[in-house]
């Protein structure tokens, strides 16, 4: 395109842009006049302030973030053009100036090829600086015009310097990952995808799309994503706020069954029997032996009556529940309306009279009949059968081995049930009771990051908040670190109850360079798992592997390390084994350089000090790793958190050693 012209084409979209910002602020205005004269117009103050949560979630919606662009593509279709963008913004005849990233038409914009052009004769992207538009860059799929991977703008995208939380990816979503993102709500989908190659991408920008198609459904059923801890889930958080979603609940694994103060802990064995799958026979063995034949009838003395159940019909209404395969509270109480509704019907045979509201709350909550109960289908609530499972552990029988049932078995069994120090994995097992007593209300759907570290009993919790939706699970055999984590996606998947999902492969990689990944990838044969290597889109970045003779030096040359990355733009990470993350704070604050925690994504600071067990999802243009060999000899799986650890870097990998490094990574 000549320069004259392409400035004619620039100065129009310019146009476009303020005229749409324009439009979205008159939406907005419009919204929040509405929002204003709200209670005036709703009949009652129920429907006013349904009105009113409506009204301040459509304005929050319509917020114009002045850095973010309000389009970034345009399609040319037949004669007409559409941009593309972050939400809808229609003028005030109510015509489209900025069709929704998630509309029907807008999924030409990310799966149109010269292949399959799908009617779009120009496909447009724009480039932005700060919300200022300055470039754009076309492809003319009707003349064969393609760019693929190769355009300028992706290539930007994926190169800027990471300072902050997460952004968003709607600009430059890939053909492969936008199946995943608008597969239909009903699918259950496990995506195996090697370290940046969009999983957590992909799964926030999912969690949108169905919000968009099925709002009305899943603003009841509701949407939950799970992540592996605090730090991450904030770094995260600000990825549905900037697409306009702000009701989807964000929990870590830990809070989903927070039932009880965590006030104990677990020796590494007795961790490993709570998390595994047996757990849930056992407690489901001991909750349904609680039980009982009924040898005795029901007498009750009403007035001047006398009620009788024989215990024959106290039999059949017992085994007619239990049958029934109902959650246990909920069993138990439908035992005792039955036996409630016999006596009834005594009454309505003796006296012709149906009875009174108050004589039916009356005779369930008599005591001949909460003693019948007591005896043959007794309260259980998820601490008491918790708590007499460990202290007694026998009763798991020949599920467990009798070293099993001694490493589980409580030393000092608590006096009461309220006393109980609950380990996290404890948590595990009430939430895993709970299920057993009533019916957990499900999702619409789930979203779960870092999947591999799933332990059954952990699947089995999602599973419950997601028996009537659907999951979208995220994750990479490789970085599984858990003691449990699996091998094999099809073990987690059966225990979700999503036994057939489709096992999806996302190989790009769009975070790590090429340098960086190959050394990551030298570890990949020694973590015995099965998955596909990543690719890596970028060709930049640097690796350094520093050998330090003298281990005092270490951390010093850390610091320096550090102090030398900041000379460049982004954010700078220090990743060390736990135990030296104190130290090397410490060194930091010696040498007067700003540093935070992660998680911390309000904070100024440019460098992160990170222990490697919480890296998981994170990613910082400049990473330091601090002694590779402690990082692996800190936990059984300490290859596979290495394999995390050096898989975090945008641009460049400083690997500083003084101990020899890890066998698999020296062979080359
Ligand atoms: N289509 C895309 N366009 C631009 N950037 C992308 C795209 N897909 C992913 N990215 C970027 O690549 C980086 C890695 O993405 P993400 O964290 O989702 O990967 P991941 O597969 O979850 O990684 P990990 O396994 O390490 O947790 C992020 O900065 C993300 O914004």
């Amino acid at each position: 395109m000549p320069a004259t012209e392409l400035d004619t084409e620039l100065a129009a979209e310019r146009t476009h842009l303020e005229s749409s910002r324009a439009a979205l602020r008159r939406m907005r205005d419009r919204a929040e006049s509405l929002f204003a004269t709200g209670d005036k117009v709703a009949g009652d103050s129920y429907t006013a302030e349904q009105l009113g949560r409506h009204m301040a979630r459509r304005v929050k919606e319509l917020a114009d973030d002045p850095d973010t662009p309000l389009f970034f593509g345009r399609l040319d279709i037949e004669e007409s053009a559409y941009h593309v963008g972050r939400r809808h913004v229609t003028d005030d005849a109510g015509e489209p100036m900025v069709l929704d990233w998630r509309a029907p038409l807008s999924r030409s914009f990310y799966r149109a090829s010269v292949r399959d052009p799908q009617g779009v004769s120009t496909r447009r992207r724009f480039g932005f600086v700060k919300g200022e538009l300055t470039s754009f860059e076309d492809e003319h799929l009707d003349r064969g015009e393609e760019l693929g991977t190769s355009s300028r703008i992706l290539t930007a995208e994926i190169e800027r310097p990471r300072v902050g939380p997460m952004r968003d990816i709607v600009a430059t979503i890939q053909p492969e990952q936008d199946e995943l993102v608008r597969a239909d709500l009903a699918d259950s989908i496990c995506v195996q995808g090697a370290p940046g190659t969009g999983k957590t991408a992909v799964g926030l920008h999912r969690a949108a799309y169905l919000l968009y198609l099925h709002r009305e459904r899943l603003r009841k059923s509701k949407v939950l994503i799970v992540g592996p801890n605090t730090a991450f889930l904030s770094y995260i958080s600000t990825v549905l706020p900037t697409l306009g979603e702000v009701e989807v609940q964000q929990s870590t694994l830990d809070d989903l069954v927070d039932r009880a103060p965590v006030r104990g802990g677990d020796s590494v064995a007795a961790t490993a029997i709570k998390h595994d799958v047996r757990m849930a026979e056992v407690l489901s063995r001991s909750l349904w032996a609680r039980i009982a034949e009924p040898t005795e009838p029901i007498m009750v003395s009403d007035g001047s009556y006398r009620w009788r159940i024989d215990i024959e019909p106290l039999r059949r209404i017992v085994d007619e529940a239990r049958r029934e395969g109902l959650p246990y509270a909920v069993g138990r109480d439908r035992v005792r309306a039955r036996v409630v509704g016999l006596l009834q019907r005594q009454s309505e045979y003796r006296t012709g009279n149906s009875p009174s509201d108050s004589w039916l709350r009356r005779m369930s909550r008599i005591a001949p009949v909460t003693e019948f109960l007591e005896r043959c289908w007794p309260a259980v609530t998820p601490e008491s059968l918790v708590v007499a499972l460990l202290t007694d552990p026998s009763t798991a029988g020949d599920l467990l081995t009798g070293a099993e049932q001694e490493a589980i078995r409580w030393v000092r069994p608590p006096r009461t049930v309220k006393s109980a120090k609950f380990s996290p994995a404890d948590l595990l097992l009430l939430d895993e009771a709970a299920g057993l007593l009533e019916r957990e209300t499900s999702f619409g759907h789930v979203v779960v990051d870092e999947a591999q570290d799933l332990s059954p009993m952990q699947a089995r919790a999602i599973a419950r908040r997601s028996e009537h939706g659907s999951i979208t699970l995220l994750g990479d055999l490789a970085q599984g670190t858990a003691p449990w984590a699996t091998t094999d996606w099809r073990d987690i998947l059966v225990h979700l109850g999503k036994p057939d999902a489709a096992v999806v492969p996302l190989t790009v990689g769009f975070r790590v360079p090429e340098v960086v990944v190959a050394l990551a990838n030298r570890l990949l044969p020694a973590l015995g798992v099965n998955v596909p290597e990543a690719v890596s889109l970028r060709r930049d970045g640097d690796l350094a592997v520093i050998g330090v003779a003298e281990p005092a030096d270490l951390d010093q040359r850390t610091v320096t390390e550090v102090t030398d990355a900041l000379a460049h733009e982004g954010s700078v990470a220090v990743i060390a084994a736990d135990p030296a993350v104190q130290r090397l704070r410490d060194r930091l604050d010696a040498a007067g350089i700003e540093h935070a925690t992660p998680g911390d994504v309000d904070s100024g600071a440019r460098v992160t000090v990170v222990p490697a067990t919480v890296v998981k999802g994170l990613e910082y243009d400049h990473v330091v790793v601090h002694e590779p060999a402690d990082i692996v000899a800190a936990e059984p799986k300490g290859l596979n958190r290495l394999y995390v650890v050096l898989t975090r870097a945008v641009t460049r990998l400083s690997v500083l050693h003084s101990k020899p490094l890890p066998e698999p990574l020296t062979l080359s």
